[in-house]
């Protein structure tokens, strides 16, 4: 199977591209700037025929969450168009696409784990962006698969977990939030949680599987708790540890609204793509590991 993925390095692509290099049956071909610019209508549908692609794994966006409240246009003709032209080419070309999001959709009011259903609020640009991006992307293509995922990490791109070891390189203490809590996912967990769901497709076809699903790491952490568990995990390999702090949001400005609690639900995942991500503490350690030794 050849699976098309938009983003060259990507958390989620260069995770894919790993698990391809461990499965013969898998092929993925990365598909990024300067050949597919999501900015360059043209670019999309030229690169993407190109490839001929069993199925496309919409991955690329706008991830500066504290930079998109500055650039609302460019997120927007990111996370929103962009994502809707791949979702568009995927449908003339025949084939089906799988469509990332996030739990910034959800404004983090409420009292559990949010489930596919809820409502959405968007508390940023970039959340109100990846939203438009869902509504465009299920407009435009006849069977769309979209998947919310949440905190991702992993040896590759920036994320929370390489913040804090370098952090703590020069750093004896953090000061980390403890009043947001959500779901850490690894980006390798979601490289296996996307093939599961290519196989399900080729299997049964897009049609009996299209639908908004959430995929997250098992668990809940605030994202003191999950700095504290990088250190732990950090100073076993030898690596770099901090004593964490734990401080109200307040206390930790941003130009960014992020939700207090958005936690994913991810049961309809696991029913429809009998997969299931591990407790989000033992993916973290096999991550921190591979990053400090
Ligand atoms: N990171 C997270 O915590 C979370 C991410 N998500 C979603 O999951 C998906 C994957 O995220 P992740 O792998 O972490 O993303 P990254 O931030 O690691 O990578 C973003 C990718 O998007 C590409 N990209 C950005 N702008 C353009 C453009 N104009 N044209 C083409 N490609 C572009 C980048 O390209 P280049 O390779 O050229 O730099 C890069 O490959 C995204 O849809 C994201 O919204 C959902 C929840 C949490
Ligand atoms: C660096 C740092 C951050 N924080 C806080 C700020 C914020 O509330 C929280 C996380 O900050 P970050 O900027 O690393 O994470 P953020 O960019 O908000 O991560 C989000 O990215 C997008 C793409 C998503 O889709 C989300 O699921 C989520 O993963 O940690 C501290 O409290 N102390 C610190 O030293
Ligand atoms: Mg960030």
């Amino acid at each position: 199977m050849r699976i098309a993925v938009t983003g060259k390095s990507g958390q989620v692509a260069k995770s894919l591209q790993r698990l391809a290099a461990t499965d013969p049956e898998l092929e993925v071909v990365l598909v990024g700037r300067p050949e597919l610019d999501l900015l360059d209508p043209d670019s999309i549908g030229d690169s993407l025929r190109k490839t001929k692609p069993d199925i496309i794994v919409s991955a690329a966006a706008y991830t500066a969450v504290d930079q998109a409240e500055d650039e609302r246009d460019l997120a927007y003709a990111i996370n929103a168009v962009g994502a809707e032209i791949v979702a568009r080419e995927a449908e003339r070309i025949g084939v089906p696409v799988i469509h990332l999001s996030t739990d910034y959709v959800f404004d983090g009011s409420k009292n559990g784990f949010y489930v596919e259903a809820d409502a959405t609020a968007p508390q940023s640009v970039y959340g109100s962006t990846k939203l438009e991006g869902e509504k465009l992307v299920a407009s435009s293509h006849s069977s769309p698969v979209i998947i919310r995922t949440a905190w991702v990490y992993s040896p590759y791109g920036k994320n929370f977990v390489k913040t804090m070891l370098e952090l703590a390189r020069t750093r004896d203490e953090l000061n980390v939030v403890c009043d947001q809590w959500g779901c850490p996912t690894s980006a390798l967990e979601i490289a296996r949680a996307l093939y599961a769901v290519a196989i399900k497709i080729r299997d049964l076809g897009a049609e009996r599987v299209t639908g908004t699903y959430h995929f997250a790491g098992a668990g809940e952490a605030s994202w003191q708790s999950f700095a504290e568990h990088v250190f732990q995990c950090s100073g076993r390999e030898g690596g770099p540890r901090a004593k964490v702090n734990a401080i109200d949001s307040s206390q930790f400005p941003t130009k960014a609204m992020r939700p207090q609690n958005s936690r994913l639900d991810c049961v309809k995942f696991t029913m429809t793509f009998q997969y299931e991500a591990p407790d989000w503490r033992q993916s973290v350690d096999d991550v921190v590991r591979e990053i400090v030794v």
